[in-house]
């Protein structure tokens, strides 16, 4: 029997992402956006038999922003950012791939385009920009065959975007954006009259993911009157509001509606793992319907009712699936080169209590036994209205092989445990939501599975920020930290956020003016003189939602203080790090840097 040695890291860089996907109407064709080939392009699979093979439509190497086929098979529309800028723009390929060609002749490159909806024969495209609206944004249609590009709604107050157009293209469904807790949607008649989905536009409640039945019937999910998203129905011609379907304690977080059928498919977020499930529109009747992942990251419903799923789960990577209502069908073959899923590690679902008796959830990744090094890698994650769930995410893996245990708290403000909860981040980013972590470090102490000396703290985006305040004041904890991207200044970082964001600063992290003692308090630049754990800091030179003068300032304070700080900028990277050999680079200098303080004596006073 030949006896074959541990799996190598690089095994763990084999898998690929997979950002968005589309089908073409005879469901012959798969268009997907996936790092294959190491960087973003589009790929295509001719999946008229059980399986194809991949070939590349494009070698720009950059990210897309959604992929719409013409239903006549004429060309592919997408939208391509620029190393992770985000300011994508509007192209449309070949059917079979190319040169890109912008949509739009002579645009700026802050200009940015976002997919709404292609009409059914596939001659207009919806779309909302900043152009000649930086903060509200515009929502327009182009007409593929003449060019012609009409305003249909003007953002007014707050960002106002549509979400759905009613099939004869007369009436429209719009969102207002006040915050990510507080969003209601409209229907705009043919008159230009407007009315409100839920029973009062005054009540702070989220609305949205609208999908016509009729031009007279929407459904749509929502919270009003609710701690979780229910899918309610709307009656335009009777203007009447029904709760339609709700699940307990699973928040609503898509709709997709099968016409034929009369089926919606409905996808659910509990904590740390999404469900699906078919509605019957006539009877009532809701039929859940396994999964073969943790995570669902679209759905696409094609006119047969064959269903068509992109997600991933802890120990599976990004995968596309047809489901033909009995059996799930896995097309695309993206595994972990040479290993099984026995191989990897899935987490535990652990709760504890917070400072205040709160009840937090957690994701616990344990080392196996032959590896584990003793040391645990604290994950507080991004967002911070979002959550660490079942995802596979290769860095994870590599880090665990390594020998290190991983724990990703899902403190106050984390999605999926109901609208009051989420709030709770709101204007508070720095109190409350650190005490969970410390309560959740004091958890693991007690339960032994880590201690002062044997801890790291690591994260990205608000995880950067959170791992920035706790080494600014609470070093004692741990032994060094790793930040991604992270804010460093509440007070640089409102100012610095793109323009659309604007209208929600206020709510989501406060006033720099009326707030300023908080800001001063939450930024973990005020906590230099306390920030000594050797630091590891990476960032994406065009990241447009955390800049890099939030790592660049950090930096450069600390190193006149003469501390120990790498620092890492990619280029050609964004808000975070999603080509192959820039993983590879920043994953590998992370390990290093962990094993190099392992070895060190650091003396932070206790
Ligand atoms: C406005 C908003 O909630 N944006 C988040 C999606 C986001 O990008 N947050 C950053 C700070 C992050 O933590 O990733």
């Amino acid at each position: 029997m030949i006896q074959f040695s541990k799996p190598n890291v690089e095994q763990f860089f084999q898998t690929y992402r997979i950002s968005t996907f589309a089908i073409s109407q005879d469901e012959s064709r798969l268009v997907f956006s996936s790092t294959l080939n190491g960087k973003f392009n589009l790929w295509a699979m001719d999946i008229g038999g059980e399986t194809g093979y991949p070939y590349p439509l494009t070698y720009n190497d950059q990210m897309c922003g959604f992929i719409k086929l013409d239903p006549q098979g004429r060309h592919i529309l997408t939208a391509f950012d620029r190393d992770g800028d985000e300011n994508y723009q509007m192209h449309a390929l070949r059917w079979n791939g190319g040169e890109p060609q912008p949509l739009f002749a002579g645009i700026p490159p802050e200009e940015k385009h976002h997919f709404l909806h292609l009409s059914e024969d596939g001659k207009r495209i919806y779309y909302s920009t900043n152009r000649e609206n930086p903060n509200f944004l515009n929502s327009r249609v182009f007409d593929l065959e003449s060019g012609e590009d009409r305003l249909l709604i003007e953002g007014k107050g707050t960002v106002t975007v549509i979400c759905a157009v009613s099939q004869d293209e007369k009436r429209f469904a719009f969102v207002k954006e006040y915050a990510n807790t507080h969003y209601v949607s409209y229907i705009q008649l043919e008159d230009g009259q407007e009315i409100c989905l839920t029973p009062s536009p005054d009540e702070v409640h989220t609305s949205g993911g609208v999908q016509f039945l009729d031009g007279d019937n929407v459904i749509f999910a929502t919270d009003y009157d609710s701690e979780f998203a229910y899918m309610a129905h709307y009656d335009i011609k009777e203007r009447t509001f029904k709760r339609l379907c709700e699940i307990d304690s699973e928040t609503v977080v898509m709709l997709k509606y099968h016409k034929d059928s009369r089926t919606v498919y409905i996808v659910t977020e509990k904590g740390v793992q999404d469900h699906l499930y078919a509605y019957a529109l006539d009877t009532g009747e809701l039929k859940a319907i396994p999964l073969p992942v943790d995570i669902l990251e679209q759905i696409v419903v094609a006119r047969s009712g064959n269903l068509y799923m992109l997600g991933r789960g802890a120990a599976k990577p990004y995968n596309i699936y047809r489901f033909d209502g009995s059996r799930w069908t896995m097309l695309t073959q993206n595994v972990v080169t040479g290993l099984t899923e026995t191989d990897l590690i899935v987490p535990e679902v652990i709760t504890y209590r917070s400072f205040d008796g709160m009840e937090i959830e957690a994701l616990l990744f344990r080392a196996k036994d032959e590896t584990a090094n003793g040391y645990t890698v604290f994950w507080p994650h991004g967002g911070p209205q979002a959550a660490e769930r079942k995802q596979f995410r290769s860095m994870f893996q590599y880090i665990i092989a390594e020998g290190y245990n991983i724990f990703c708290p899902n403190f106050r403000g984390s999605t999926g445990y109901g609208s009051s909860f989420a709030k709770l981040v709101e204007q508070d980013w720095g109190e409350g939501p650190r005490k969970d972590c410390l309560a959740a470090m004091d958890w693991l102490f007690e339960q032994g599975i880590s201690s002062r000396d044997r801890l790291f703290v690591m994260g990205g985006s608000y995880g950067g920020y959170m791992t920035l305040l706790l080494a600014g004041r609470n070093p004692e904890y741990f032994k060094a930290a790793i930040d991604i991207c992270g804010v460093s200044n509440l007070f640089t970082f409102y100012h610095s956020v793109p323009e659309d964001w604007k209208p929600i600063m206020g709510q989501w992290l406060g006033d720099p003016e009326r707030d300023r003692e908080r800001f001063i308090k939450d930024s973990p630049i005020t906590y230099l003189d306390k920030m000594v754990n050797p630091l590891l800091i990476i960032q994406g030179a065009n990241d447009p939602r955390v800049v890099k003068a939030e790592s660049d300032q950090l930096v450069e304070e600390l190193r006149a203080k003469g501390r120990d700080v790498e620092y890492i900028v990619f280029d050609d990277e964004g808000h975070g790090i999603m080509r192959k050999d820039n993983e590879k680079i920043a994953y590998a200098r992370m390990v290093e840097f962990m094993n190099r303080c392992r070895q060190a004596k650091i003396q932070v006073e206790k």
